[in-house]
């Protein structure tokens, strides 16, 4: 795969953040990725202690304040996680795309967090945690390329083809 009509070949990183491992939807959300034809070429399970979080949510608490920060941090040390790269053309914004808005009830239907996740930002820092939203998705290009290279050892990720790009593209 080299570029589609413009569109380049991007990798992004998910999270399957804890609330999906513990709700056992690991599957599912992958299914939607694969179902859209996007590549996973690296993955790997990993219980993210304080220092890890904070190198991946390092502009958090500057952009969103102390106290997200803190209940982010909390949840995302509360179990598990799957991390995944997925490759596509416009891997980044397809994946976005798929994962839906931040905050579940204001992502609609078709989404994964709109179709299993209803929190608000509002009722869960009210409630003093974080939006319990499932999944993880680099937000542009620099950001993925910065999570990739966090996340994955160059040698961690796989280079092969799939039928999508034997027999469609
Ligand atoms: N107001 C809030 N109250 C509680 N938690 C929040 C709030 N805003 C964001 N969070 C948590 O912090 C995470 C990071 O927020 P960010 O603005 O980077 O959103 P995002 O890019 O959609 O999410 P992520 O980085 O997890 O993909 C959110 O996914 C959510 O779990």
């Amino acid at each position: 795969m080299a570029e589609d009509q413009g569109n380049p070949v991007e990798r992004t990183l998910v999270l399957l953040k804890p609330d999906a491992l513990v709700r056992g939807l690991a599957g599912r959300i992958i299914t939607r990725f694969e179902e859209a034809a996007l590549k996973i070429v690296g993955t790997k399970m990993k219980w993210m202690d304080e220092e890890f979080t904070r190198r991946h949510y390092f502009d958090l608490e500057e952009r969103l304040g102390s106290e997200v920060y803190r209940v982010t941090s909390t949840f995302m040390q509360q179990g598990p996680v799957i991390a995944l790269v997925l490759e596509g053309f416009d891997a980044i914004a397809t994946v976005r795309k798929i994962v839906g808005s931040t905050y579940p009830n204001q992502a609609p239907a078709g989404t994964v967090r709109g179709d299993f996740s209803h929190y608000s930002a509002a009722g869960s820092i009210a409630s003093g945690k974080a939006v319990a939203n499932l999944v993880h998705a680099s937000g542009n290009k620099e950001e993925a390329q910065q999570e990739v290279e966090l996340w994955f050892d160059k040698d961690e990720l796989q280079d092969y083809k799939t039928l999508a790009e034997v027999y469609t593209y």
